[in-house]
């Protein structure tokens, strides 16, 4: 028998993303484990970034250490790891340049290419076992403090990264029109595989980052990214049920498909800051929770700017209860951590939940 997991103490962000009334607006920070920690870059000065992602026992350490110093502020961890792990199970290698970012040194070039090197059936449980393993020990380690997010790269970003960039993906959905879309249905099976074994392993929450969807142009994207999208919530939902866990979906820049990633099957969109929070709640009519969305420059400023424009943001959300309060991107690794702490505390001053009738 398997050890059963602790009792959640705090589970107010599973509730804000399925819809239910919470007292106040959950928050956490998208890449709140990361280089503006010291305790981060301790360990990533010792480790390297995918021996980190790979040691179950390093990934849970980074995963908590924002949990420990915001202590009783971050609503959700989200397990260390990174999106490109998926195409490295897929057989193409990937390296993490520290300072600079992921490097394939030998991105696909072409659909004969792709034949050739992309592995024909990934096997997530061999491949992608030490995510689970990370994940099993991180969610027995938090012990019911917050909830364990999940997570995977969407498969136009991973594609875009397995071609190396925008400019080559472009050209690929143009030469290639019918090999890109293999391509990204394979991507697409292996995210499938992937998160399903991350909930069974004891993710609590899952996001999906396509993080170029902004890239594409409106017709585009419903070609090449929300087909896809589409399919990974439902696949997912009908492999564990379709309560058994929440699933945000994070297109980043596609403010134009709003309207459609509130229809397929997500409970909760992610939002960066090019869109305005009246127009997105407007949009969304209450089908899904809405997440986001402060510039994450703005944490370079004073802690009065910064408690200005968060407040500013909770207040704009706040008449709908379905919100989860976040950046609209990745932390900067230049923010301070005071910076951190007024952020949180703004949030939960000003997200209680007599915000909307204070309006
Ligand atoms: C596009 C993307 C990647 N990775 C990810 C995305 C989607 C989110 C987004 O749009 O930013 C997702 C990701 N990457 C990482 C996490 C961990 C969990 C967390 O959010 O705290 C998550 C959720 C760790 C990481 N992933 C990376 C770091 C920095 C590693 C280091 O230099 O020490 C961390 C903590 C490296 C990484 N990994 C990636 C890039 C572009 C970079 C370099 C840029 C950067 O350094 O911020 C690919």
């Amino acid at each position: 028998m398997e050890k059963p997991f602790p009792e959640m103490k705090n589970d107010l962000i599973l509730r804000a993303a399925r819809g239910e009334e919470t007292e106040r607006v959950p928050v956490w920070i998208m890449r709140q484990a990361g280089r503006y920690l010291p305790e981060f870059r301790k360990v990533s000065a010792e480790y390297d970034f995918f021996t980190i992602c790979r040691t179950p026992e390093l990934a849970t350490k980074v995963t908590i250490q924002p949990i420990d110093r915001y202590d009783g502020l971050l609503d959700a961890a989200i397990i260390f790891s990174d999106i490109l792990v998926v195409p490295q199970a897929l057989g193409i290698e990937v390296v993490m340049l520290p300072g600079k970012g992921p490097h394939f040194p030998n991105p696909i070039v072409d659909p004969e290419d792709m034949h050739r090197r992309l592995k024909e059936k990934v096997d997530v449980h061999e491949d992608l076992q030490y995510v689970f393993d990370a994940l099993t020990m991180t969610r027995h380690a938090l012990n019911g403090r917050v909830p364990l997010i999940g997570f995977a790269g969407g498969p136009w970003t991973l594609m875009t990264y397995m071609v190396e960039g925008a400019e080559k993906a472009k050209g690929w959905i143009h030469k290639y029109p019918e090999e890109s879309q293999e391509l990204l249905q394979r991507i697409t099976d292996v995210i499938v595989d992937y998160l399903v074994g991350q909930v069974r392993a004891g993710a609590q929450m899952l996001q999906v980052f396509e993080s170029f969807g902004g890239d594409l142009g409106p017709d585009d994207f419903d070609r090449l990214s929300l087909p896809y999208l589409t399919q990974i919530v439902e696949r997912v939902k009908y492999e564990l049920g379709s309560d058994a866990v929440p699933m945000t979906i994070f297109a980043k820049g596609s403010f134009y498909a709003l309207d459609s990633l509130s229809s397929i099957g997500y409970d909760t969109v992610s939002l960066n800051w090019t869109i305005d929070p009246e127009d997105a709640i407007e949009i969304a009519q209450g089908r899904v929770t809405l997440q986001g969305n402060l510039e994450p420059s703005v944490l370079l400023g004073s802690d009065q700017e910064i408690e200005v424009e968060t407040e500013k943001m909770v207040r704009r959300f706040g008449s709908s209860t379905r919100y989860i309060a976040n950046l609209g991107h990745g932390i900067l690794p230049s923010v301070r951590l005071e910076a951190v702490d007024v952020f949180l505390r703004t949030v939960h001053r000003v997200g209680r939940r007599s915000v909307a009738e204070e309006k």
